[in-house]
């Protein structure tokens, strides 16, 4: 079977503060890269992907900090990561970063085989390439910086769509966005305030009972854990 090399920027074990599986115990993998450019993005440090801040799994472990640097691993060498560091979580949230710039088929599926769960956060801008057991989470990312359209294909393959929103400008583009696929067939939506802002929390509650969507808060950052 084909490995796949990943650029690997975090490594944590903590709970998944997010959407349907909001309280899910989960290893994180952030993996490095990421072109789309939301000018929000809680996540800035894992935009680069300059072979200068490549460094060791050690590192990347115990970091004390956000930084860009990252390690490479395949498959095989994150399993063996996730032994070592003795976890118990058996839920694989592959983030980023973008993490479907990398074909994901050889991880998920390995995973898979050794009694894992997993899950991928993604934007919606690249082909998804993962196993049919991942949930994928799409979080579509509309006219930002780079200019990258939200793929059909990514949307259809949506186990749940995870907007961020932080003005009815927001609402309206996932609309629009939902309007490509069949209306009988839609998966769950959940709406989330962008940076926690209190304005865009209270349209989210109301927009969501008025549609009967759900409501995800980043939980993470309310009780302080990564
Ligand atoms: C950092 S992104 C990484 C995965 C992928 N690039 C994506 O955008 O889905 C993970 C999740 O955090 C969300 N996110 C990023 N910055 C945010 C912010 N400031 N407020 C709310 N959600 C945010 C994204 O929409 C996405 O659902
Ligand atoms: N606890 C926790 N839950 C999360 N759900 C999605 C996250 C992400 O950054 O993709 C995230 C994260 O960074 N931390
Ligand atoms: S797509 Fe995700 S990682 Fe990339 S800039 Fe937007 S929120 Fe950040
Ligand atoms: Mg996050």
């Amino acid at each position: 079977m084909s490995t796949q090399q990943l650029s690997i920027n975090e490594v944590f074990e903590t709970i998944q503060g997010e959407g349907i599986h909001t309280g899910v115990p989960s290893v994180f993998l952030r993996l490095q890269g990421c072109p789309v450019g939301c000018p929000w993005c809680d996540t800035k440090h894992t935009w680069t992907l300059d072979d200068a801040f490549l460094t060791t799994a050690d590192k990347v472990v115990t970091k004390s900090r956000e930084s860009e640097a990252f390690f490479n691993a395949d498959e095989n060498a994150v399993l063996s990561l996730f032994n070592e560091l003795k976890y118990t979580a058996k839920h694989v949230v592959i983030t980023g970063g973008e993490p479907c710039m990398y074909d994901l088929v050889p991880l998920t599926r390995f995973l898979h085989q050794h009694g894992y769960t997993t899950q991928i956060e993604t934007s919606g801008t690249y082909e998804i390439r993962c196993d049919p057991d991942t949930w994928v989470t799409v979080s579509p990312k509309v006219d930002m910086k780079g200019g990258m359209p939200v793929l059909t294909s990514a949307l259809q393959r949506a186990n749940e769509i995870k907007h961020p929103v932080a003005m009815q400008r927001h609402i309206d583009e996932l609309d629009a966005l939902l309007a490509r696929l069949d209306e009988d067939n839609l998966p769950p939506v959940c709406l989330q305030p962008i940076s926690q802002q209190q304005r865009a929390t209270d349209l989210v509650i109301k927009t969501c009972i008025a549609r009967n969507w759900r409501l995800s808060l980043q939980t993470h950052k309310y009780i302080g854990i990564e």
